[in-house]
């Protein structure tokens, strides 16, 4: 998968037609059959009421107005008074269902959206900024709704009133409606012309509205580090940019939306004026009575009007038919990582895990891990040092299998990762990341989130083990505190003890420590090791660290440095040794 960062476009969704994409936007509409029946029926009523009402005045002026007759005419005014009555409450109950349809349906494709999303790897996240997948799961999602919504209630019944329209005035006088609609030809090649151009205008405009996005969203989740380096002219400068490119974008797709507005203008206005050119050369050659001139310039406006509301909805097709083809891009983005077919769970780890001739590498060029092998014994505590980027944390998120291996195997307890479910591997195993990453929610909220079910009793367990339970109580409400957004009213240090606590509760069979012990203070420290000293009992971990004093009660210690393990042994075994852990311990502690 290719890196897109935060201001480059994105690569051009891969359209497999406009047409496709729009009948599998449609197919969402088709679970509300019933609803979408009853629209469809009000929307007969209304447009028949339209069609009547110019023939209610061809009848008042030729029949009741020429023939002096009053009754006849105030009986008529009822009748179009209760019409447009019905005419106005069928309008209203048209908007109520039709919104509940199209909101639905945002809903559900929101929904859809955002499972996928969470079940696709870590590579999909890797290779784009999180506003730019934010974008698609608000900004594109929203743009479908009036496209959803008009498809109902524009697309089917303006159609039918067109065709209403054009066989009652060719009933009428097939002369008059063809004057009126000379013009047509002339406005779908126009039509065609601007779409061409108007789709891709519209593409480039949501590419940056998404480059937007992402910037805003890094911005503001880095907010603290571009006020602590006074970076904020620099930022201004960027923003500036990215609203330059955005706003040009929408310029110049909106100058072709006007287009379609004004092709319609022009054709309609030739078309007017050719009925009345027609229509009053007839009245003194032809009998053409005079109410049939005036209705059929009501009818000019029937026809022309739905044509209008067509071309909008066309237009409407055009601006978001790449919101929609976006989505579905996602939608159909295969997780790089996903269970075979027929594996099986894994049964309850022991902890037996070997590495294979493991190979790795994130982009193919470049090998991460190359020809990795060791065998770890269940309940072994294994410490992973080694210069930065040497490629300890990959080590340990493949046995997560965040990311699957190119070479090799990995087999914990006799079964290939590949070969068992991963939801079964990843809930045994208990990741503590660099990144503490607290939610919103209450304190005990954040410890349960590595055992949904887990009691109270178990949360505070979990809690006192890794020595949090002390400062959670000094906390205003203790357990029930609620916490800002990641955790931004904690220390850094009690934050890690709650990221510890949620590791805990969870009971992993596997424990991984990425440099988690790093950022405690040395009492604070000395606390949290004894309680997952207590904890680690019986169970397999890697405690990745670079403070090397953290992980000298390890059983084993790998240096990893160039793709591979270049030393392996106890921490003494190492140091008599006097390779590189001695290297990088004598580089620790010298200054000491
Ligand atoms: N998601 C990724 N996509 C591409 N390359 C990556 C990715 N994550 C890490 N790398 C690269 O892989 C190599 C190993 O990274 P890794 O994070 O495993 O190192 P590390 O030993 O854990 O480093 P540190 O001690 O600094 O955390 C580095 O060169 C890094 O740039």
């Amino acid at each position: 998968m290719s890196i897109n960062a935060t201001r480059d476009d994105e690569a051009s969704v891969s359209s497999k037609g406009k047409l496709a994409t729009l009948l599998r936007l449609f197919k969402y509409l088709l679970v509300y059959k019933k609803e979408i029946a009853i629209v469809l029926f009000i929307m007969g009523c209304i447009v028949a009421i339209t069609l009547i009402n110019p023939l209610i005045i061809e009848r008042a002026i030729d029949v009741h107005i020429a023939n002096k007759d009053m009754n006849g005419l105030i009986k008529l005014g009822v009748f179009a008074v209760i019409m447009n009555i019905i005419f106005v409450c069928m309008v209203k109950l048209r908007i109520y269902i039709m919104s509940r349809i199209s909101n639905n349906v945002l809903l559900t494709i929101r929904q859809e959206l955002y499972e996928h999303i969470q079940k696709l790897s870590f590579s999909f996240f890797d290779s784009r900024p999180t506003g730019k997948i934010l974008a698609r799961i608000i900004g594109d999602v929203n743009s479908l709704k009036d496209v959803l919504s008009n498809s109902v209630t524009t697309l089917i019944p303006d159609f039918i009133s067109i065709c209403g329209v054009v066989t009652i005035m060719l009933v009428k006088n097939y002369k008059l409606a063809l004057a009126s609609l000379i013009s047509l030809p002339l406005l779908i090649i126009a039509m065609w012309f601007i779409q061409v151009y108007s789709h891709v205008r519209w593409q480039i405009h949501r590419k940056k509205s998404s480059n937007l996005n992402a910037f805003i969203h890094e911005d503001l989740s880095g907010m603290r580090i571009i006020q602590s380096f006074t970076a904020e002219k620099e930022t201004e400068e960027d923003f500036d940019q990215l609203l330059k490119e955005h706003r040009g974008s929408f310029i110049d797709a909106i100058l072709l939306n006007d287009a379609f507005g004004s092709a319609i203008d022009i054709c309609w206005g030739l078309g007017t004026v050719c009925l009345y050119y027609v229509g009053v050369k007839m009245i003194g050659r032809e009998s053409v009575p005079i109410g049939t001139l005036l209705a059929f310039g009501s009818y000019i406006s029937m026809f022309w009007r739905p044509i209008m509301n067509l071309s909008n909805f066309y237009n409407q097709l055009v601006t978001n038919i790449s919101g929609a083809e976006r989505i579905f891009e996602i939608l159909d983005t295969k997780p790089d990582i996903s269970d075979k077919e027929k594996v099986t769970d894994i049964p309850e780890i022991k902890g037996d895990i070997v590495f294979s001739h493991v190979s790795f590498a994130y982009d193919k060029d470049t090998k991460v891990l190359n020809d990795v092998n060791f065998h770890i014994k269940p309940g072994e505590t294994i410490a992973l040092v080694g210069p930065t980027g040497a490629g300890k944390t990959t080590i340990v998120n493949l046995i997560s299998r965040f990311y699957d291996i190119q070479e090799g195997d990995i087999i914990i307890d006799g079964y290939n990762v590949k070969d068992v479910t991963i939801e079964s591997l990843r809930m045994q195993m208990g990741v503590m990341t660099q990144d503490n990453f607290l939610f919103s929610g209450t304190v005990k909220d954040n410890i349960r989130y590595g055992k949904l079910d887990a009691t109270d009793e178990e949360v505070i367990a979990a809690a006192k083990a890794v020595h949090a339970h002390e400062f959670i109580m000094k906390l205003e409400k203790g357990y029930e505190t609620e916490l800002k957004e990641r955790g931004s009213g904690l220390s850094i240090g009690q934050r890690q003890l709650l990221a510890f606590a949620r590791t805990m509760v969870s009971m992993p069979k596997i424990l991984i420590l990425d440099e988690a012990t790093s950022s405690i203070d040395t009492h604070t420290e000395i606390l949290v090791q004894q309680g997952i000293e207590a904890l680690l009992k019986g169970r397999t971990s890697f405690v990745i660290a670079h403070r090397l004093s953290t992980i000298q009660k390890a059983d084993r210690i790998f240096v990893i440095d160039d793709g591979g393990i270049k030393e392996e042994g106890s921490a003494l075994e190492l140091l008599e040794k006097k390779g590189m852990y001695y290297e990088l311990y004598m580089a620790q502690f010298k200054n000491i």
